[in-house]
């Protein structure tokens, strides 16, 4: 993989030096109230609808299950993918099952997960986020004093290939978390690929393309923390958001619920299946569709009861060459939605901005009257 110096240079090196507390250590600490600095006033707006969206009696519509078994049958592929096509169309979001992970495996990960944060805190400091970098443990997306802080901090780290793990970061971890880690990765990215080779064949984009795009690809984790809050309506676990990624596998760590989608102007939680992954369309991938894959906005709730953990795999395209929509879904009918733009520069404005909805792909969004070439 010639091109990884470019790569691994190209992600990094471009977040900003705001540097905030562990919420973890704050939330050791008798509160009686929370730091102004957590608290978001725009979710008190939201508690109204929410409140008359609950009292309507129709259950929350559920995000459609994929069956991984059923994909890879040849007598239920194509019925199987058509589900795929809609999920990815109506929802961007859907849950797998059977999807091939050894059960044990996930077990084995969910626990060095667990472990890792129950590390005492100087262990922990010693993969802290450096000023500048993007990967670690701290919190990302902080690029101004002012901004309002999440309930949570995170681990992130490059995982695939493995000449950009950072050496300070993934062979420091603890063993046997590394070993399970670096199998379950080797394993996500499989399936992975499975998956965003089977969302082209839905679309007509030709496997070649496909391949060139994901198969110098990169693979991210971020293990998520949720403390505890003592007035969880005042604070947000994880901003809305959409995720920058192709293709975004999430594990549930422990037995909390807390991830939300934006469906159809409301927040529909998310309750995951016993062994299946929840797996979404990113921000690459809704461009390389020419936006008829949607990557859609979600965030993480907390609670008062107990802290909860999660753990978000990413597929990311190669980081050299150009990203756009793909030539055969620009048709006379269908103008470009998105310019077409480096890979190097899309990871730089992700990573320059806060995690605020979709707007690192608005900036990419062709207006529908504007026709122009890109
Ligand atoms: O913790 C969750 O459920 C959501 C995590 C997430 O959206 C992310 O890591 O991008
Ligand atoms: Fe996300």
């Amino acid at each position: 993989m010639e091109a990884m110096e470019a790569k691994v240079s190209d992600e990094a090196g471009c977040c900003t030096e705001v540097q905030v507390p562990l919420v973890q250590e704050l939330a050791k600490q008798p509160l009686t109230s929370i730091p102004e600095r957590y608290v978001r006033p725009e979710l008190e707006l939201h508690l109204v609808s929410e409140a008359e969206a609950s009292s309507s009696s129709s259950p929350p519509p559920q995000a459609p299950v994929i069956d991984m078994a059923k994909l890879l049958s040849p007598d239920f592929h194509d019925s199987e993918l058509h589900k795929l096509d809609y999920a990815c169309k109506y929802w961007g979001f859907f849950q797998l099952i059977n999807h091939g992970v050894r059960p044990s495996l996930v077990e084995n990960v969910k626990k060095g997960v667990e472990e890792f944060f129950n590390l005492p805190v100087e262990e922990k400091t010693k993969f802290k986020k450096k000023a500048r970098e993007v990967e670690g443990y701290g919190q990302l997306f902080v690029v101004s004093e002012e901004q309002k802080l999440d309930w949570a901090d995170m681990l992130h780290l490059t995982t695939l290939p493995p000449e950009a793990r950072k050496p300070h970061l993934f062979p420091n971890l603890p063993l046997p978390f590394r070993d399970n880690l670096n199998e379950y990765c080797t394993e996500l990215w499989k399936l992975a690929m499975e998956l965003v080779m089977l969302m082209g064949e839905a679309l007509n984009i030709e496997g070649r393309e496909m391949r060139e795009l994901f198969e110098q690809g990169s693979q991210k984790v971020r293990m998520n923390y949720y403390p505890a809050c003592p007035q969880p309506e005042k604070v947000i676990g994880l901003n809305p958001h959409s995720d920058a990624s192709a293709l975004t596998i999430l594990l549930q760590v422990n037995d909390m619920q807390g991830l939300q989608i934006k469906k159809d102007d409301a927040w529909v939680p998310i309750n995951p299946l016993p062994h299946a992954f929840v797996v979404n369309v990113g921000d690459t991938f809704e461009i390389v569709s020419n936006g008829i894959y949607k990557s859609i906005e979600h965030r993480a709730t907390v609670n008062s009861k107990k802290e909860r953990m999660s753990m978000t795999t990413f597929l990311n395209a190669r980081s050299h060459g150009v990203i756009g929509p793909s030539p055969n879904l620009v048709t006379s009918e269908r103008a470009p939605q998105f310019k077409t733009i480096p890979m190097s520069d899309f990871w730089k404005t992700f990573y320059s901005r806060q995690l605020r909805g979709k707007s690192n792909l608005d900036y990419l969004r062709i207006p529908n009257d504007t026709h122009e070439s890109t």
